[in-house]
């Protein structure tokens, strides 16, 4: 039987090397070459698996019976603890040893389960942590940095005697050391204790029922939708302009919660069903791609916060939540590089104060980034899903159809108060894109490895907003981003409730549960952006610096 094969790390880097899509769960190894293109998930969330144990990463993605069927993609199995190896796509390099380069047959068969074992019983590699050598490392780039640090902290003048990069490796050090030292230790046992009681809560999440919709309350939610939806119309009618956008805005920034529901297949469970629901608010009510917005949340979910591979904080010029962006970021979603340019220097030092504006006009960004989405020839999914497209095409041209020519060309009469309900019915909107930003942008940016397990890696980058129960409608489930990022399938209105379970697990496993009021996570997130700006005030007084002694090039 081929599933019956142990692989050894040696082989399994060999695979990987060989361009082999290799991921582990329940200590089974998968072979998803087939599913590089047609994964309704993208392409880009099994790469960011390879060589990766991916257990949660699965159960909490989809229904026990998809993760049943995966097992037609099986190769073989590992032994002992798997200790993760670095994808590819996160920098990871891995070759084919010379005795392999031969005999590695890639497989082309149609589940791609072809691996034939050689019968061999190989021998089992149990992983040891490389905690050692990412304390190692650390304290090597702590002595580089730390004569540099002390001379920023004692000189706060364009006198540092450092060069840029190593004033960024510095920053990046300290924030990386504060985590270290505030979280559960990285150690095989810890991490592995951490990730059997994170199964445990799943499995009590599944058999108290937290997976099942409560339909009733999206009949509340409906009539809320409907009810801003007459209003805009009654006052439009009435030519109560400024009125009826105010209420087009609360429409739109209520009834997007539900698409963000549907996108995560968290009302019916269906794809095809909540995909349609989806389309429906997003594409058609809304103007914007649920399929653009599920490409980059699908990967925002599995590596939240880290600068390289997290399109959502990925946002310079206009901000920058960490110091790596100074090192002219390359993006792994957006294939390009955000260069740390002039102009980022100049709209970072001041993020704090354009914060609010930028948000209140971020609407108009969504429709850029929708339309640019649906051009790219890879938003034509290929496999069982290549409908989405045409629908979503078919209900974003609608929308701009009926927002563009209906409401404010046929249904308006001067270019002056087009252009004010224009304006007033996207800044209403600006709520609910401060509150998306609210959940991550003021929490840590660290990349502590492939040891952190998953739930602490989503713990320590997202952070609830705290509001009493009749406010959750305004918040919209988002203000249990933490209990989301680890139960996203999870429906929005069993949210609340499901927070005490996570809140006794981090008090179980020493995981800091972080929470705010809504006004104090404002003050969160402006001191974060505070904070780099500082950063990049600094950076730039170094590169003066050097670039007077001769050593850096102000170009
Ligand atoms: C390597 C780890 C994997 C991750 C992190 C992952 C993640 C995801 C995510 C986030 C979605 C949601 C898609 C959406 O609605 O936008 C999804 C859907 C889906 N994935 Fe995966 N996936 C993984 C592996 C697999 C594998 C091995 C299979 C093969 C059976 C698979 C089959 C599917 C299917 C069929 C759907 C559609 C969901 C449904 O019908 O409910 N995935 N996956």
């Amino acid at each position: 039987m081929a599933h019956a094969r142990l692989f050894t790390r040696r082989e399994i880097e060999s695979l990987i090397a060989a361009g082999d899509i290799i991921v582990i769960t329940q200590n089974t190894v998968l072979r998803l070459n087939a599913w590089k293109d047609k994964h309704p998930g993208g392409s880009l969330v099994l790469q960011h698996m390879i060589g990766r144990d991916a257990t949660h990463e699965i159960n909490i993605s989809h229904s026990p019976e998809i993760v049943r069927s995966m097992r037609h993609y099986r190769i073989g199995r590992v032994d002992g603890v798997w200790g993760n190896l670095i994808p590819p796509i996160q920098g990871g390099v891995y070759h084919l040893h010379p005795e392999e380069e031969h005999t590695h047959k890639p497989t082309s068969s149609p589940h791609d389960s072809a691996y034939e074992s050689d019968g061999s019983s190989d021998c089992v590699e149990i992983f040891e942590p490389e905690w050692e050598n990412i304390k190692e490392v650390s304290k090597n780039m702590r002595h580089r940095t730390n004569a540099g640090v002390q001379q920023i902290n004692t000189e706060c003048d364009a006198q540092v005697l450092m060069s840029p990069e190593d004033y960024t490796t510095a920053e990046m050090q300290q924030a990386l050391e504060k985590d270290l030292a505030k979280y559960p230790s990285l150690d095989v046992a810890t991490q592995g204790d951490i990730a059997a009681k994170f199964q445990l809560l799943h499995q009590r999440v599944r058999d108290e029922g937290f997976y099942e919709c409560r339909y009733v309350e999206y009949y509340k939610e409906m009539t809320r939708y409907a009810t801003l939806f007459a209003l805009f119309a009654f006052c439009l009618s009435r030519s109560w302009y400024f009125v009826s956008a105010c209420f087009l805005g609360l429409f739109w920034h209520q009834i997007m919660f539900s698409a963000h529901d549907a996108g995560h297949r968290g009302i019916t469970h269906n794809f095809t069903k909540d995909t349609l629901i989806g389309i429906f608010i997003a594409d058609f009510c809304c103007g914007l791609s649920i399929g653009w917005w599920k490409s980059s949340h699908n990967v925002h979910h599995l590596v939240p916060n880290l600068p390289e591979h997290d399109p959502d904080i990925q946002n310079v010029p206009l901000f920058a939540t960490s110091p790596s962006f100074f090192n002219s970021v390359k993006s792994s979603y957006y294939g390009t590089y955000f260069p740390w340019d002039a102009a980022a220097g100049v709209a970072v030092k001041y993020q704090k104060y354009t914060y609010y504006p930028v948000m209140a006009l971020a609407r108009f960004n969504l429709y850029v980034l929708s339309w640019l989405h649906l051009a790219k020839p890879h938003a034509r999914a290929k496999g069982t899903t290549w409908w989405t497209w045409y629908v979503e095409l078919t209900g974003i041209s609608f929308y701009t159809f009926w927002y563009f020519y209906v409401i404010l060309y046929r249904s308006i009469d001067t270019w002056q108060s087009r252009a004010i309900f224009l304006l007033t019915s996207h800044l209403v909107t600006m709520p609910l894109h401060v509150q998306i930003t609210l959940s991550h942008w003021g929490t840590s940016t660290s990349d502590l490895g492939p040891a952190e397990s998953f739930a602490q890696r989503q713990l320590r980058t997202t952070m609830d907003v705290e509001c009493p129960k009749w406010l959750d409608f305004i918040h919209g489930g988002l203000q249990f981003q933490a209990v989301h990022h680890l139960f996203p399938r999870v429906p929005r209105h069993n949210l609340r409730r499901l927070q005490e379970l996570v809140k006794e697990f981090c008090a179980e496993t020493k995981i800091e549960y972080l929470i705010h009021g809504f006004a104090e996570g404002n003050c969160v997130v402006l001191n974060k952006l505070q904070d780099v700006a500082n950063q990049a005030k600094m950076l730039a007084a170094c590169q003066t610096h050097m670039a007077a002694v001769g050593h850096y090039d102000l170009e």
